[in-house]
């Protein structure tokens, strides 16, 4: 050790002659120079230079002023941009001289400090924020940030308020089975002064400005103000990141969040019913969220504000991942949490347009968001290779347990939290279709994962057997996978995604129904749950004979083969399919116990009914006879 060191100290002192002095005087100015000025990705070359620049960026700041406003002041805060613990930066000089304002008895305290604004910061700036500041922030041996969502590690759909006035009082769907709870809009300008007041406490905010929808047309430009370098980097990955001369250009938002996760509302607000409250209020263009820091709030706030927007545009929205192939067919994959969305959209094989969330319009399919959110309890690198390898710097990996030394991630330890994840940019799936858009979907695939283990593992459709499954949106799971043997718990979630939908679920539904007709688009029914018995006797389906089921649907060699139709259910289900064992596509054949599985499919059918009684009442489109096809298209029994 000592002999190289005396080594490396000699062949310098040899060079010492060639060597430049170091253009410091101080170490504070060494590491200065350590950062090169002017290259931050959202000022061009000439910004702040010209006029036009430092007029733009005055904008800007007025413009975050103008959202961080409170509404019983009279102003918004001080905004400045900058870390205030950097001080060798030189974001530091405030470029609000015009903002001295002399304090007068009409201003809070609040308004006489800055709120120092932290702006579409890229990763490295965000891994630094988080480190610094925020506790269970690591850097894992793959160099992705790993953080912690605190004490909510999934989101709360018993406290989210929908502002119900005369704009959304009748285009809403509103009472039993609906996610939108009402609020008045009083209580939520009381929670969003909370919440406003609370990030003007602090030194510093992050602010996103980011886009939904690779569709140009319907864009949408979304603001998220946020207390943690967590959730800026979660929406960076998420939202459709703006090219530097985007962002110059970004104008006002049309709709904006504030995060102000850290702190709870007040319990005592008229329709608060715990101290986590997720408020949207569609006139305002505004959600507030307070008491949960689980960033999956955000990516699925602005969902909904989609369910209710691309509507009213003719364009149907989808919790569906999405992927195309080769020769351009597209797939939808519909299917509640961990169904199996992000796993089979992912595909070596395909391109992938998003794992989540769509639109469908005249024109094709097109992602909402910019980014993938992919569950990683039990990942595996053999299973699951292109989502494995996404978890690199960049990538938030959310409530994950590590080694202390090393930082290698055990995918296997549910210690903080079953629902663990990672939010990556699209483009870290290496054959991500850029932009994410593709012509009209050719198959429609809604995934459930029966724990029952009586559905088949894949069913052809008919139009109106699409159409009942997808307004009904069954998937079971098993209640608690630790202690023993539970009963799987049947979920029914209308659109495959009742907590965001907006309108009634029949609104989706119709224009489904219509966009699948129109486009020749084929439905299947595909269970990635169980088989050979329910949970407890039998085996989740195997993911590779699973793949091979999509695989089969994708080059459409599914639909020239011989078929049968189950009872009860009616579901037509192929006899032969290579890849995969040819008594498993009959359920009935995995059971041994054959008057088990009778009673349990028969079990599974009255929920499927007694489910579907809410909608008996309503008229799917225009269209009579399908409504009474749809009605007639379930277990018959
Ligand atoms: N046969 C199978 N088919 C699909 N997924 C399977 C199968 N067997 C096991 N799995 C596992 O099930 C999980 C499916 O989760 P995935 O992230 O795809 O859910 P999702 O539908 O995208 O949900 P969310 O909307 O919450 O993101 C993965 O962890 C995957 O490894
Ligand atoms: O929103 C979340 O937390 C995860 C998700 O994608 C879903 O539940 O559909
Ligand atoms: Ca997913
Ligand atoms: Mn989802």
């Amino acid at each position: 050790m000592s002999a190289t060191k005396d080594k490396a100290t000699m062949e310098n002192s040899d060079d010492e002659a060639n060597i430049e002095p170091v253009k410091a005087n101080t170490i504070d100015e060494l590491h200065s120079l350590q950062r090169k000025k002017n290259v931050t990705p959202n000022k061009s070359k000439n910004d702040l230079d010209d006029y036009s620049g430092q007029e733009r960026h005055k904008q800007q700041l007025e413009s975050i002023s103008a959202s961080l406003a409170s509404l019983t002041r009279e102003t918004g805060p001080k905004v400045v941009r900058g870390d205030p613990a950097l001080r060798t930066q030189t974001q530091r000089v405030a470029h609000v001289p015009h903002q001295r304002i002399t304090p007068t008895i009409a201003v809070s305290d609040s308004a006489l400090k800055f709120t120092h604004v932290l702006y579409n910061l890229s990763p490295a700036e965000l891994y630094e924020q988080a480190i610094k500041y925020e506790k269970g922030s690591f850097v894992t041996s793959t160099g992705a940030l790993a953080t912690l969502s605190g004490a909510k590690t999934g989101r709360c759909p018993k406290d989210k308020r929908v502002v119900k006035d005369d704009l959304t009082e009748n285009d809403l769907w509103w009472g039993k089975g609906s996610p939108n709870i009402e609020m008045d809009e009083h209580s939520f300008m009381v929670n969003r002064e909370r919440a406003v007041d609370y990030l003007n406490s602090l030194d510093k905010v992050f602010v996103n400005d980011q886009f939904l929808n690779w569709d140009l047309e319907n864009r949408i430009k979304v603001r998220i103000v946020s207390a943690r370098a967590y959730h800026s980097l979660f929406m960076h990955n998420m939202c459709i990141r703006p090219t530097p001369e985007e962002l110059e250009n970004f104008g006002t938002p049309d709709f904006t969040i504030y995060n102000a996760g850290q702190f709870p509302c007040n319990r005592y607000t008229h329709y608060m019913t715990s101290s986590t409250s997720v408020d949207i209020n569609l006139a305002r263009k505004e959600m507030v969220i307070l008491g949960t820091q689980y960033a999956g709030e955000m990516k699925k706030g602005l969902f909904s504000l989609m369910h209710y927007l691309m509507p009213k545009r003719q364009i149907l929205s989808l919790h569906s991942g999405c992927n195309m192939g080769k020769d351009g067919d597209v797939a939808l994959f519909f299917g509640l949490s961990g169904t199996g969305k992000t796993t089979l959209s992912t595909d070596h094989n395909r391109y992938l347009i998003g794992d989540d969330e769509h639109c469908w319009s005249e024109d094709g399919v097109s992602n909402i968001e910019g980014g993938c959110y992919a569950k990683c309890i039990d990942l595996s690198k053999e299973k699951e290779p292109d989502i494995w390898n996404a978890i690199k710097f960049g990538t938030v990996v959310e409530n994950v347990v590590f080694d202390d030394h090393f930082r290698v991630v055990d995918y296997e330890d549910k210690s903080v939290t079953e629902n663990t994840r990672a939010a990556y940019p699209i483009e870290y799936i290496p054959n991500v279709k850029l932009p994410c858009v593709g012509p009209h979907p050719k198959n429609v695939i809604l995934l459930a994962c029966d724990a029952f283990g009586v559905l088949p593992p894949v069913s052809k459709l008919s139009l109106s057997q699409t159409m009942y499954h997808f307004i009904s949106g069954y998937t079971a799971l098993v209640a608690g996978t630790e202690e023993g043997i539970k009963e799987p718990q049947a979920t029914f979630s209308a659109c495959f995604g009742a907590a965001f939908i907006m309108l009634h679920p029949t609104k989706y539904a119709a224009m489904l129904a219509e966009k699948m007709q129109n486009h020749g688009a084929t439905g299947w029914l595909v269970n990635t749950g169980w088989s050979g018995g329910s949970y407890g006797s039998g085996n989740r389906i195997k993911l590779s004979y699973t793949r091979k089921i999509i695989d089969a649907i994708h080059s459409g060699s599914l639909l020239n083969v011989e078929y049968k139709k189950t009872e009860i259910f009616g579901l037509e289900i192929p006899t032969e399919l290579e890849g995969v064992p040819s008594e498993i596509l009959d359920p009935e054949n995995t059971w041994s116990d054959k008057a088990a599985y009778k009673e349990t499919l028969l079990k599974l059918a009255r929920l499927f009914k007694k489910n579907f009684e809410t909608f008996t009442d309503y008229k799917i489109g225009e269209d009579n006879k399908l409504t009474e096809d749809i009605l007639a298209a379930g277990p018959i029994f």
